[in-house]
């Protein structure tokens, strides 16, 4: 039988008023990279905050391989490794220090990040930056840093927000690469993005979540067939009720046009 590594029971969550989350139940299995997607303010942030622990201000349940983590210290976390959408670095660390630091974070000894963090920057062609300061750093090198140190201590369960973001098309081959690897491994992998391309590629399974409520569930091929389109943009733009594009573009050309 499949594993449930994370159990989602009737989550809710509200700021004030709002009502951000709304009932969301969700198992999902071992060894699956999920595409989790939706408009700006779905919800998305909100859940995955909730994973990692980082929020405990919800209604219902949530299990990680088994455990509620409302009752838990944070030992669930050794087995989780985030790469946000937008990391704040030490940038006045060099890699070596800011890798050594991380890892440490996840009780890893120092000569075993060390080691592990130079192998990993390397490979990804960047080792020549092993000592230098994050601040020198390219926007594509700070990316392949914050990878790296989200995947160190070998985590079983991966959260990427925009993993791609500001590396060129070498790189992203690279990584699309690692992440279905580290897939077959038996990892799983919440994979959150705005680029439709890659999540329709890269997920064995599609949420689609919207105003709080997760509203198509499938992989590519299901979701298309059962929406009748050919891309997963246009499920998109289809189901989160959005035909305008054309109208707004020749209305932001005409402001531009007029003065
Ligand atoms: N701390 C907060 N206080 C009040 N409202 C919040 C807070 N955090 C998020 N929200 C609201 O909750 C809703 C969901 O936000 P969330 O960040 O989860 O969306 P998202 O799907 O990740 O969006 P995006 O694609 O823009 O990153 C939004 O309406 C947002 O304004």
């Amino acid at each position: 039988m499949e594993e449930k590594v994370i159990e989602i029971k009737s989550l809710g969550v509200n700021y004030g008023e709002k009502e951000v989350l709304k009932n969301i139940d969700l198992n999902v299995y071992k060894g699956t990279i999920i595409g989790y997607i939706g408009p700006n303010g779905a919800g998305k942030s909100t859940t995955i905050k909730i994973l990692l622990g980082l929020n405990r201000n919800y209604s219902g349940e949530v299990k990680i391989f088994g455990q509620d983590i409302k009752n838990q210290n944070y030992n669930f976390k050794k087995n989780i490794g985030y790469v946000p959408e937008v990391a704040k670095l030490y940038e006045n660390l060099n890699a070596r220090e800011y890798l050594t630091f991380i890892g440490q974070l996840y009780n890893l000894s120092y000569d075993d990040c060390d080691k592990k963090a130079h192998a990993l920057m390397e490979i990804l062609g960047i080792e020549h930056a092993y000592e230098s300061r994050l601040s020198s750093f390219s926007k594509g090198m700070k990316q392949k840093v914050i990878i790296i140190s989200a995947l160190m201590h070998n985590p079983d369960i991966l959260f990427l927000d925009e993993p791609l973001s500001g590396l060129d098309a070498n790189s992203v081959l690279v990584i699309k690469e690692i992440i279905s690897k580290l897939r077959d491994e038996g990892k799983t992998i919440f994979y959150s993005s705005h680029i439709m391309e890659v999540v329709e590629k890269i997920s064995d399974r599609i949420l689609l979540l919207k105003d709080g409520r997760i509203i198509a569930d499938g992989n590519f091929e299901e979701i298309k067939k059962l929406n009748n389109k050919e891309s997963l943009e246009e499920v998109f733009n289809d189901l989160t009720g959005f035909e305008d594009h054309s109208m707004i573009a020749d209305k932001f050309v005409k402001v531009i046009k007029e003065v």
